[in-house]
Formats: C-alpha cells, sequence, structure tokens
C-alpha cells in the first residue's frame, strides 16, 4: 500500500509522513530528497541551473519509480506540485492512496514567512506576500488536491520539533 501525502508547501507532508511512518513502523519516502540524490544537488541549486521544467520533469521520473516498485507499503511524501503536473494526480490514486493535509494557508504563511531558502518558488518578502503567493497557488491547484481520497485536517496537528 503506497500512501501519498499530498499539499501544499509547507503544510507538513515531510514532517507528517515521517512521524506517521515511525508511528507505523513502516518505510518513509521523501520526493523532495529522492529528486536531489538523482540530480546530486539541492533543490534550489536544481530550480537556479536548470529550471522549473526540468525539476518538474525529475519529479515525476521518480514519482514514475516509486509506483514502479514491487509492492510495498510505505509513505510518500510529495512536493506540494507534484500531483499538479503531468498525469501525475491521476498516477497516484491508481497507485494508492492520497491524503490531502489540509493546513489553512494563514498558518502555511507564517510558517514560511523568513524560513523561504529551500523552496525556490516561495522567497517572499514578508508575511502579506507570502499569504497572497500561497492564495494564488492555491487558485491554481486545488483541482488536484481535491482529487485526493482522504482529506486530513491538519489543524490540530502536532509535530515533534
Ligand atoms: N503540525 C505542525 N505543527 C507545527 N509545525 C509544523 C507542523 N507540520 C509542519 N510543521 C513545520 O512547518 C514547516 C514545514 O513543514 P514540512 O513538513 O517541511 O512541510 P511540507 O513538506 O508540506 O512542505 C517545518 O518547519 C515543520 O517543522
Ligand atoms: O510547491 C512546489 O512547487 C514545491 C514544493 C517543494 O516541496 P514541499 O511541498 O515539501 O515544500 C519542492 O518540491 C519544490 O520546492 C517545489
Ligand atoms: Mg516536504
Amino acid at each position: 500500500m503506497l500512501i501519498f501525502l499530498i499539499g501544499m508547501p509547507g503544510s507538513g507532508k515531510s514532517s507528517v509522513g515521517k512521524q506517521l511512518a515511525s508511528e507505523w513502523q513502516i518505510p518513509f519516502v521523501d520526493m523532495d530528497e529522492l529528486i536531489e540524490q538523482k540530480a546530486q544537488k539541492s533543490i534550489p541549486t536544481i530550480f537556479e541551473q536548470d529550471g522549473e521544467a526540468h525539476f518538474r520533469r525529475l519529479e515525476q521520473a521518480v514519482l514514475h519509480e516509486i509506483i514502479a516498485q514491487p509492492p510495498t507499503t510505505q509513505v510518500i511524501a510529495t512536493g506540494g506540485g507534484a500531483p499538479c503536473f503531468f498525469d501525475n494526480m491521476d498516477r497516484i490514486n491508481r497507485a494508492g492512496t492520497s491524503v490531502f493535509i489540509d493546513t489553512p494557508l494563514y498558518t502555511i504563511a507564517q510558517r514560511m514567512t523568513n524560513k523561504s531558502q529551500d523552496r525556490p518558488l516561495y522567497q517572499q518578502a514578508d508575511y502579506d506576500a507570502m499569504y497572497q503567493k500561497l492564495v494564488h497557488t492555491f487558485g491554481q491547484r486545488k483541482q488536484f488536491y481535491w482529487q485526493a481520497n482522504i482529506f486530513l485536517s491538519a489543524t490540530e496537528l502536532s509535530v515533534p520539533s
């Protein structure tokens, strides 16, 4: 069983995924980490040197590799944009169970303001600019996120710091 966590950047996919996998004692993979291993570069460097289109192709390739593995149970933290390009969301839903981590945008904006250096698409000057950017991005992406099998409200969810 493949459990794909999807949702906005900063919603908690990586942190929640790690914790769930450790509680359930099943493997955890973070697609962004696999992309960095494949490219031998950090995500910001991929964006800077190769551009977003190249990053999206690497992301798609990593997703295909995860799905092509022999049957296994694991938690997969996707990147925020992963379900929103190519036919990725259809493939995710055919291969496993998708869980949308539903975190309010104002919470994400608080988390990401001044701490977005590892997310090249979200380099905003202040809270207001970050919030506006997130609203705009969510407007484009919600059609994909809302195809999730399960919606997990993260408002009351805590993760170890
Ligand atoms: N439920 C939570 N409560 C408080 N902070 C959280 C929670 N989930 C994530 N965070 C924090 O928010 C930031 C982004 O989380 P992360 O797991 O990297 O999100 P994503 O993988 O969705 O981009 C991290 O600093 C993380 O510690
Ligand atoms: O929203 C996006 O397009 C992205 C989100 C990031 O992952 P997180 O959602 O884990 O931050 C990472 O894949 C990349 O910076 C692009
Ligand atoms: Mg992440």
